[in-house]
């Protein structure tokens, strides 16, 4: 199958999110996308899909213009998405929710089961999409529940695949694996287009590169000549500094102290296991550990917004361990939460009324009952400069933001704060290098003006980068902690510990 998108324009008001993009991906091969925050990326996936209809161009199967009226036009010529938040229902196995939404019937009888659960094993065995067809979804790893969205796609014959940024969630280790899968896919026929912001990968696994920037085609790229310093310049139309300058180690007094903390999960399993931790001001700690093994609760307790089973918390020498999250804010804690769309940001409100979402109360915002809206409106027109946050107008609803300029503007809130202690979960993910530099660059410029920083990421090179100290969490328990701050750190031990091996791992 050969697919062409010819001049596509797409407009949303006065934003031209696409303006002419011709694109062009052919069977047997992976053509990576790629583009910087807001260059139209997910729009033109979004056209290519059938949710968007096109204000100008079209779309070209085998020499033939179509139309799509809608998804299912689009499924219905071969073209499947694999998205980044995974669409599965927890509670169902694997081959109920990949027939669900086409069983003829609208229930799932036993012969439809039957099948579906053979034609999985089937896909799998073909493509190397290893999964047992009677898991429950909500059992498996995020890796593994990747790879149902991927075979839900092939059940329904798609030989056109949209991966995006797929890795965001995957393990070193899952990434290789699903490396391998991709590979498989290509060499069976598929066509693959992958969305990522990680410029090795996608110089790892793509065939071609084209850059969005702009919502116009900015160049087309060879993965066999480029290196990742030229096309993250391709993509930002500047030069981009990879690596993260601190000042000397010189941390002040403890600022956050975790004492023996468990934390449960919904379930009532231990997602936190007797965890003591400290961060001082002046530093960066930063806890690596593989996606499940307790980070997200631990940050979420130490936030206020999940309650403690036992053991306590102590802020600026006060137990805050049953605070109220309001009041954790109004202490100088700031949170850039992992998931911004749950608890980061109101899609319905403006960029402005988002910018103040927890400190609209201040002083500097309000004066008795009432908003002072220009304080307010000069206040998020200054950081969403700063923060290079994309959008005609602050006055413009957050859901109108690319996913990554929404990520943006929930750091720009937290970091232009009055704090002393930043909590930071997954703080660039989806986020473009450009943008990813200049994060870094605040992280460490409010460590170094002598906040604490306390920050958790599946990136281990981002870890690396910004840490002073680094604990690796492994079920529940921190089980290795390096001194970053006396020289580089081995990566490969960090590794080792976030898969367990802690004996040969110990610092
Ligand atoms: N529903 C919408 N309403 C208004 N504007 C929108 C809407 N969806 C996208 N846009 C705008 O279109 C432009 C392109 O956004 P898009 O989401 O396609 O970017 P992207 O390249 O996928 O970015 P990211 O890397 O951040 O995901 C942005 O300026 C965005 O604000």
């Amino acid at each position: 199958m050969d697919i062409e998108l010819r001049g596509i324009t797409k407009r949303f008001g006065p934003v031209v999110a696409n303006a002419g993009v011709d694109l062009h991906v052919r069977a047997g091969e992976v053509l990576g996308l790629l583009g910087e925050n807001g260059a139209g990326k997910s729009t033109l996936m979004n056209v290519l899909c059938g949710l968007y209809a096109p204000d100008e161009g079209e779309i070209v199967i085998d020499g033939r213009p179509v139309t799509f009226d809608g998804p299912s036009d689009a499924i219905a010529a071969g073209i499947g998405m694999v998205h980044q938040h995974f669409m599965l229902v927890p509670v169902f196995t694997v081959a109920e929710n990949v027939i669900l939404g086409i069983e003829p019937t609208g229930q799932l009888d036993f012969l439809d089961r039957a099948a579906a659960r053979r034609q999985v094993r089937e896909i799998g065995d073909q493509y190397g999409l290893r999964v047992d067809p009677d898991a429950l979804i909500e059992e498996l790893p995020v890796g593994v529940q990747q790879r149902v969205e991927i075979i839900k796609v092939l059940f329904r014959s798609a030989d056109v695949l949209i991966l995006d940024e797929p890795t965001a969630v995957l393990t070193p280790q899952e990434v290789e694996e699903f490396f391998g899968i991709v590979r498989a896919l290509r060499d069976a026929g598929k066509a693959i287009i992958f969305i990522t912001h990680k410029l090795d990968e996608i110089l790892e696994i793509s065939d071609r590169i084209t850059v969005l920037r702009g919502g116009r085609v900015a160049g087309q790229g060879d993965p066999e000549t480029l290196t990742t310093r030229q096309l993250a310049e391709m993509m930002v139309g500047r030069p981009v500094s990879f690596d993260v300058e601190k000042a000397a180690y010189a941390p002040g007094d403890v600022l956050l102290e975790v004492r023996e903390l468990t934390v449960l999960r919904n379930n009532d399993e231990i997602a936190v296991d007797d965890v003591s931790l400290a961060v001082r001001s002046g530093e960066i700690v930063g806890i690596a550990g593989v996606q499940g093994n307790g980070q997200t609760a631990l940050i979420e307790a130490i936030t206020g917004l999940r309650h403690p089973a036992g053991g306590s918390i102590i802020y600026d020498g006060r137990d805050i361990t049953h605070s109220s999250v309001r009041a954790r804010h109004a202490m100088g804690i700031a949170h850039i939460p992992e998931d911004r769309q749950r608890t980061g940001i109101i899609g319905d409100f403006t960029i402005a009324e988002n910018m103040v979402l927890n400190s609209y109360y201040d002083d500097r915002y309000a004066s008795g009952p009432s908003i002072r809206w220009p304080e307010v409106m000069q206040h998020a027109a200054r950081y969403a400069a700063d923060f290079d946050v994309r959008t005609p107008s602050v006055h413009a609803k957050a859901f109108q933001l690319s996913g990554g300029n929404q990520q943006k503007l929930v750091v720009a809130r937290e970091l232009t704060r009055d704090t002393k202690l930043l909590i930071a979960a997954q703080p660039t993910r989806g986020l473009d290098v450009g943008s990813v530099e200049y994060i870094h660059k605040r992280i460490v410029e409010a460590r170094d003006e002598g906040d604490g920083v306390l920050i958790m990421s599946s990136e281990l090179d981002e870890i690396v980068a910004l840490s002073d100290r680094i604990v690796v969490m492994f079920k529940g328990r921190i089980v290795a902690e390096f001194d970053a701050f006396r020289g580089p750190v081995d990566r490969n031990a960090v590794g080792l510990a976030m898969a367990g091996s802690v004996s040969e791992a110990a610092a």
